[in-house]
């Protein structure tokens, strides 16, 4: 297990991809994605001498409850040759990497998951969700009561290339869950994306832009139109209206088709006909692992509640384990009697205000030892908006 010198970065992206069962990258398509490799976080795993499989972290932050942008590793780029796994590959990158992390300072890892039964034992859980939907756009009507204000205006790609960035940053990182996109992401973005796209820009009264829309339109063999909706970043309520009444009045469209999408988006209460918004799918979005869970449970806030002490369980980081006094006022690590236990990946669904305390218990996947700490946890732990974080790597 060794980290790769730069030289091995593009055999270790195509074990990653045929591991996917993609093909390789071409030359072309390679150059637009190196930079996603970053020196030092690119591991490697071999048996007799030979690469057997690979990981990698990209440098990054998570925003977290209450505004921190908490320093976070994303990690990526998982695979194991397929000759080569049930044999522990995967488990020593895990172990190599989440030390890495913590190495560094990151009090969390973070990963979109191909399955959902890989990375639990690792200690990460489902954080965030998002949904796809859909809508034959000439049923739709949009209520006369939906936010109005600025314009948007169509931005050639080359224009946007340099101002998306800007305003994602300014406006992308507004909720728990959300992350960064470096530069090199966004490379590996535009030169993945090609030039079938069409990029529209929301500015506000004063002028100042304040979200986008990314959308790619695809015709059929029946001339029929099919929007997919690649990206909606909004500063606010109204910049998102104006944003989706944009797309919802693109002449000849017939239908719009939005994946990743937050479980909030109020779609639905801007139609007329709410039943017109379909959605088709509701699933796991972000997974986290709390690295440093005392570092990771101090960088965000709490709501108002009686203190409430947890038990944290994590065989992966033993370290972990032990009980957290969580209060209003701060996290400090505590010897009394827990209240509630749960294991870490449990607490990632928790921890940006996914999901609630009762419904975890009521899940089964937390012990509440006194009930009364139930609800007091509901409160700490809420958010008023739910996590999402709606950006691939
Ligand atoms: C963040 C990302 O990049 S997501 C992309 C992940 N990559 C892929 O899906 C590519 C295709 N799959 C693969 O490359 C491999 O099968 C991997 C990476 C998922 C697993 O690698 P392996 O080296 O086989 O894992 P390893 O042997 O360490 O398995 C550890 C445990 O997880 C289990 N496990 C691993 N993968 C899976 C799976 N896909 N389904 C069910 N169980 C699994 C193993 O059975 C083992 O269980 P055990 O501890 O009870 O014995």
């Amino acid at each position: 297990m060794r980290a790769l010198p730069e030289s091995g970065f593009r055999g270790a992206n195509d074990l990653f991809r045929r591991a996917l069962l993609w093909q390789p990258l071409s030359d072309e398509e390679w150059a637009g994605n190196a930079a996603l490799y970053e020196p030092g976080r690119v591991l490697g795993a071999f048996v007799d001498g030979e690469l057997a499989g690979t990981t990698r972290t990209i440098t990054n932050v998570l925003a977290v409850p209450g505004g921190r942008r908490l320093p976070a590793g994303a990690v990526t780029g998982v695979g194991v040759r397929a000759d080569q796994t049930r044999r522990g590959v995967l488990t020593s990158l895990m172990r190599a990497q989440l030390e890495e992390v913590r190495e560094r300072g990151e009090a969390v890892a973070m990963l979109h998951a191909s399955e959902a039964v890989i990375y639990e034992r690792f200690g990460y859980g489902v954080a965030t969700r998002c949904r796809r939907v859909e809508l034959d756009r000439p049923s739709v009507a949009v209520r006369a009561e939906v936010p109005r204000g600025g314009r948007v205006r169509l931005v050639d790609q080359a224009k946007a290339e340099p101002l998306l960035p800007a305003i994602y940053e300014r406006c992308g990182l507004d909720r728990p869950g959300r992350i960064g996109r470096a530069d090199a992401w966004w490379s590996a973005r535009w030169s993945m994306w090609g030039k079938g796209l069409t990029v529209a820009v929301h500015a506000d009264e004063d002028g100042v832009d304040d979200g986008f829309v990314i959308y790619e339109p695809k015709t059929d063999d029946n001339w029929s139109i099919t929007v997919r909706v690649i990206d909606v970043s909004a500063a606010d309520a109204t910049a998102a209206a104006e944003l989706w009444r944009f797309l919802l009045d693109l002449d000849l469209a017939d239908r719009l088709v939005a994946g990743i999408r937050p479980v909030d988006e109020p779609l639905e209460w801007w139609l007329t006909d709410r039943r017109q918004c379909r959605i088709t799918t509701v699933e796991d979005d972000l997974w986290v692992r709390l690295v440093d869970v005392l570092a990771a449970f101090r960088a965000r806030t709490f709501g108002a509640a009686e203190p409430v002490v947890v038990e944290v369980r994590d065989a992966f980081l033993p370290e972990n384990e032990g009980r957290y006094r969580v209060a209003p006022d701060g996290v400090h690590r505590c010897s009394g009697e827990p209240q509630l236990s749960f294991d870490v990946a449990t607490l990632a669904a928790l921890y940006l205000g996914d999901q609630s305390a009762s419904a975890l218990v009521a899940a089964g996947r937390i012990q509440a030892h006194d009930p009364a700490a139930v609800p007091a946890a509901d409160s700490l732990f809420a958010t008023v908006v739910p996590p999402w974080c709606g950006t691939s790597f």
